[in-house]
């Protein structure tokens, strides 16, 4: 059954109010990672919950309880569950989004206020934090939810919603919930496939369906020294200063061309035979693509298999950032005391926290050993995830593949995506059944960087794209 004309026209009729629901949920700061807008993160909750029950979803609002953030004891933002329809006779669909978004700060390098979404009227680019990752997306349930109530048209589909507002700091608390509510009886009990809306594609032409998610594990390691700033004219040269030892190790965890110098890390994963090259051989991607999605000539090779292998099939180690380091304007000349440096490993198959960790923290120890220093070290593990990879060849995809074909015309490339959803393997363990990444946005949206953006025609014809995906779901072969 295609989606129908009416809910196409709807969409194109009623873009100007979608993009400013979009600006309203943009205009909400919710940071997960920052313990001063954890009030924010509940109120874009209770915002999102609200918008669902006016588009005819009955939602639940579950605490995940406590957790420590920074030494601070937080409540966890709730998370949202939320259903609508019980036809025996229909598919049900579970689907995922996150309502938290990465921090930013205009002072950061954006242009526009990242909490007002910015349209610029000459590209059609929706600007601000959240337009992309995850708030779109997100929003663009709502957009297709709206044409069936207002229309009073029923769904294709029975769908069940589980929003949370951790995923950029960990998705504490979600495993267990969703081991729970998998179980018989439970919200999501009968639940045939899962969509989630939350990677990008690789370009900016070609859309894309993904089966793959890299896993994380991000690691803090703090050297210990005095116990205070000092001067570094009086002390310069007659203490162990904590933030030499820091930048030591720092330097020896990756270098310049991404191999990772941890022993054991990069030679968990097997090579790519020539088969499997070829694979990455056959998308539509080049170094060009990704040199304009960074803004600068840095890819660090031409070689696009190479490139596409080094974001999706192989683990990478980044450094993110030292905290307690001086950063301030000017030039003051201190010795920090204790400085932190944060790095993070994104993780592919057997790799897992539990696995790398150990390798990691031996590695570090025995490195520091090795500075013969008298500041001390303590690692710790912030949080983590599972690398993921689905079965492509399912109906779930076939689905979304035709309506890509109907929406865009033209058919998506099959990809794995860099980046990390903790909850996509837990998804699909604990419920086992397929999950698709179906993503709305481009390659180069600037997700988690600076001046975010959504194009106006993927805002618009990514819900498109949703709806659509629900009609043909109804109409394939599969389970049901
Ligand atoms: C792909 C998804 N939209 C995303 O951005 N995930 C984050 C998850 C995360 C983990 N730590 C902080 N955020 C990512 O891949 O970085
Ligand atoms: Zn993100
Ligand atoms: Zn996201």
């Amino acid at each position: 059954m295609p989606a129908p004309q009416e809910f196409l026209s709807f969409v194109d009729t009623n873009a100007n109010a979608f993009i400013k629901r979009l600006a309203e949920a943009v205009a909400i700061p919710s940071i997960s990672g920052d313990a001063t807008h954890r009030a924010d993160v509940v109120k874009m909750g209770e915002w999102l919950n609200t918008h669902l029950k006016a588009v005819g979803v009955s939602t639940q609002l579950v605490d995940l309880g406590k957790h420590t953030m920074d030494g601070e004891e937080l409540n966890l933002p709730p998370a949202i569950l939320g259903r609508i329809g019980d036809d025996k006779s229909k598919k049900t669909v579970l689907i995922y989004g996150h309502f938290d978004v990465q921090p930013a700060n205009k002072s950061d390098g954006w242009n526009t206020d990242p909490f007002t979404l910015t349209i610029d009227e000459s590209t059609g680019q929706l600007i601000g934090r959240g337009s992309s990752d995850d708030k779109g997306p997100v929003l663009g349930w709502l957009n297709v939810l709206q044409y069936h109530h207002q229309q009073r048209k029923a769904l294709p589909v029975n769908l069940r919603f589980c929003f949370e507002g951790m995923e950029e700091s960990g998705s504490e608390g979600l495993d267990d919930l969703v081991e729970r509510e998998s179980k018989p009886g439970g919200w999501f009990d009968g639940v045939d496939c899962v969509c989630i809306s939350d990677n990008y594609w690789l370009n900016t032409r070609t859309p894309v369906l993904t089966y793959g998610l890299r896993g994380l594990t991000y690691l803090k390691v703090t050297v210990h020294g005095p116990g205070r700033d000092l001067h570094s004219g009086v002390f310069g040269r007659t203490v162990y200063e904590p933030m030499t030892d820091l930048i030591a190790i720092m330097s020896k965890l990756v270098d310049s061309q991404g191999n990772i110098l941890i022993p054991g890390v990069d030679e968990m994963v097997c090579a790519a035979d020539e088969e499997e090259r070829e694979i990455y051989e056959s998308l539509d991607y080049s170094y060009k693509d990704i040199e304009s999605a960074a803004g600068g000539p840095v890819a660090l090779t031409t070689d696009k298999v190479d490139l596409l292998m080094g974001r999706m099939r192989y683990p990478s180690l980044s450094l993110h950032g030292i905290e307690g380091a001086f950063s301030g304007v000017g030039a003051k000349t201190v010795i920090p005391a204790k400085v932190s440096g944060k790095f993070s490993i994104r993780l592919v198959p057997p790799q897992t926290p539990e696995i790398v960790d150990p390798l990691v923290i031996s590695y570090i120890e025995s490195e520091f050993a090795k500075l013969n220093t008298k500041n001390t070290l303590t690692i710790e593990n912030l949080h983590g995830g599972k690398p993921w990879v689905a079965d492509h060849t399912h109906w779930n995809f076939e689905a979304a593949k035709r309506a890509t074909k109907a929406v865009y015309g033209q058919d998506p490339d099959l990809t794995r995506e860099g980046g990390s959803i903790p909850v996509t393997l837990t998804f699909a363990e604990s419920l086992k059944v397929n999950v698709l990444l179906l993503p709305m946005g481009r390659g180069d949206d600037g997700a988690h960087s600076t001046n975010e953006k959504l194009d106006r025609s993927n805002f618009i014809e990514g819900t498109k794209l949703l709806g659509t995906y629900l009609y043909e779901l109804a109409d394939i072969q599969g389970k049901k």
